[in-house]
C-alpha cells in the first residue's frame, strides 16, 4: 500500500512545523494552496493562526467548496488551534464575515481563555496517545463548548485549569485541538493522525 500524502494548508500559520513533525514520522506531505493541490492529498493538516485571515485566504483561493467536499468525501483532516475553528460547525466569538469550513458537529468559542491566559501550557491527558500526558501549548486558544452525539472527546483540560474544558476530539476522520501539537517535540498527536490517514486507528 503506498502511504498518504498528507498535505499541510497553507494559507497562513504554522505550517513548516508541522511538516516538521510529519516528516520526521516518515510521512510524505505536500503544501496545499490551491484546489488542484487539494486533489493530490489523501489527508490534511489546517494548521493554528489566524482563522478569521484563514478563512478570507481560502475563500480568495477557491478553497472553501473543494475543502468541504473532500471532508464530505471521508478525507481525514487534523484542525489545530485556529484549524479547529476551521472544521468547526458552530463558532461564538467569531468575526461577523468569518468563513469556516465546517465537518466536526461542536460548538468551539474562539479566544476562549482571555487576557490573562492567552497563552500557557500544561499537561493534558488524550485518549488514543497512550497514557503520558502531552504537554500542550495553547496560544489565543479556542475551546469546545459542547459537541454532538458522532463527537468523541478525546482530552479535557486537567481540573486545576478550571471546569474540564474539551481540548481535544475526533469525528470519524476528523481529528482537532485547541492546543498546538506541533511545537513541543512530542509526536504522538501526529502519529494518531498518520495512523487516522492509513485508516489503521
Ligand atoms: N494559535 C492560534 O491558532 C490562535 C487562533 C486565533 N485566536 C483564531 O481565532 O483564529
Amino acid at each position: 500500500m503506498t502511504p498518504p500524502t498528507i498535505g499541510v494548508l497553507a494559507l497562513q500559520g504554522d505550517t513548516a512545523e508541522h511538516r516538521d513533525v510529519l516528516d520526521g514520522l516518515g510521512a510524505r506531505t505536500a503544501k496545499v494552496l490551491a484546489p488542484e493541490h487539494l486533489e493530490a492529498v489523501d489527508a490534511l493538516v489546517v494548521p493554528g493562526g489566524e482563522s478569521t485571515t484563514m478563512g478570507k485566504l481560502a475563500v480568495r483561493y477557491g478553497l472553501v467548496e473543494p475543502l468541504r467536499a473532500r471532508i464530505a468525501a471521508g478525507m481525514p483532516v487534523l484542525g489545530t488551534c485556529a484549524g479547529m475553528i476551521m472544521l468547526s460547525d458552530r463558532v461564538l466569538g467569531g468575526a461577523a464575515d468569518q468563513t469556516t469550513v465546517g465537518g466536526i458537529d461542536m460548538t468551539v468559542r474562539r479566544n476562549a481563555f482571555g487576557r490573562q491566559s492567552d497563552s500557557f501550557e500544561t499537561a493534558v491527558r488524550l485518549d488514543g496517545i497512550g497514557e503520558d500526558p502531552f504537554d500542550a501549548v495553547f496560544i489565543r486558544a479556542p475551546w469546545v463548548e459542547s459537541v454532538g452525539t458522532a463527537v468523541t472527546v478525546l482530552g479535557r483540560l486537567p481540573a486545576e485549569e478550571g471546569p474540564g474544558r474539551i481540548v481535544a476530539v475526533r469525528q470519524g476522520g476528523l481529528m482537532a485541538t485547541s492546543f498546538h501539537p506541533e511545537l513541543t517535540g512530542d509526536a504522538r498527536v501526529h502519529r494518531l493522525f498518520v495512523d487516522i490517514a492509513k485508516g489503521l486507528s
